[in-house]
């Protein structure tokens, strides 16, 4: 096994001691001691010579060292000062790795403007490249992460990323549950969202209070071409499901009466056949995409 891979319990602990690290939980620095599932996050990524992987979170680097082998090439963002000079001088040069320190995220949501542009510079290399998610997820930022990558133009390919398994269980969840909701349909009519693995504390160190699970999206470019308009979409999801409960025409009604008025939010509920009593929360993505869609339209057609 290669050395960077060492990654277990004792050789982190030794590594971080003569750092003079400490894990900071905040930056949800809990990181893979188990090297079977390292092994697994790889593998299931499925990595060629055409892929440009993004990694979130360096780290040691012991992941990142792994993908190097058979990705074009391999993008790793840490924010974390002292992780990144550990992992910069675990890794060295390696012609086919950008490490970044910095931010992934801009204000938390978007992804950083340097990052896109190594990005896009990387994937500019070969019309062949695509770009794959695949990381061990800081836990506090996990969802902005996934939910912008399909935001994005990127040509993307597969995300496969180890997240809280609370998480993981709002990705797939479907109408009616507790935990379907507007991520849930963001990911869903975009992508084939699979759970792949539940972990528990014990892979990592230190050890997180919650479960984990791996998780794989595969874009789905029908459901993906559907939606007129994805950030208007992702807008239209988030505040929707804010008051997930309460009847959808007063909803709408709320949330678009500058734009458009009453009747033509209740022409459109009634062309698709949705009653008074229809909720947010028991429509599928589909018809909440179909909905979005008109309701898109309308607002276009009176602007
Ligand atoms: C769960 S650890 C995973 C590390 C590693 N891939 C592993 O398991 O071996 C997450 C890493 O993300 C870093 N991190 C936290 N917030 C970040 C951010 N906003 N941008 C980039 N890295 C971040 C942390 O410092 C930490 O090293």
């Amino acid at each position: 096994m290669n050395e960077a891979l060492r990654q277990t319990k004792t050789h982190l602990q030794e590594l971080l001691f003569q750092h003079g690290i400490n894990p900071r939980t905040n930056l949800g620095q809990n990181y893979l001691i188990d090297l079977n599932i390292v092994e697994y996050v790889v593998e299931q990524a499925h990595i060629g010579s055409d892929d440009v992987i993004l990694e979130v979170g360096t780290g040691t680097g012991g992941m990142t060292a792994f993908m190097t082998y058979d990705a074009a090439h391999v993008i790793s963002v840490e924010l974390d000062r002292n992780m990144h000079a550990l992992a910069s001088a675990q890794l060295g040069d390696r012609e086919n790795l950008t490490l970044m320190r910095q931010d992934a995220l801009h204000n938390k949501n978007r992804f950083a403007d340097e990052v896109l542009a190594e990005i896009e510079k990387q994937l500019s290399v070969d019309p062949r490249r695509r770009l794959k998610l695949v990381a061990n997820l800081p836990y506090n930022i996990a969802t902005p992460i996934v939910s912008n990558l399909v935001v994005t133009d990127l040509p993307w390919e597969r995300m496969v990323v180890t997240i809280q398994l609370e998480l993981g269980l709002r990705m797939q969840a479907r109408p009616k549950k507790s935990t379907y909701g507007a991520l849930s349909v963001w990911l869903q009519s975009q992508c084939y969202v699979k759970l792949l693995k539940r972990l528990p504390p014990s892979v990592f160190w230190p050890r997180p209070k919650v479960n984990s699970a791996i998780m794989q999206l595969v874009p789905n470019p029908r459901g993906r071409d559907t939606i007129a308009d994805r950030p208007f979409f992702q807008d239209f999801l988030r505040r929707l499901f804010h008051q997930r409960r309460k009847m959808l025409r007063s909803v709408l009604v709320g949330m678009y009466s500058k734009q458009i008025e009453k009747p033509v939010i209740d022409d459109i509920l009634q062309e698709m056949k949705l009653g008074e009593m229809a909720r947010a929360e028991e429509l599928p993505p589909k018809t909440l995409v179909e909905l979005a869609n008109a309701i898109y339209h309308k607002v276009q057609e009176k602007s």
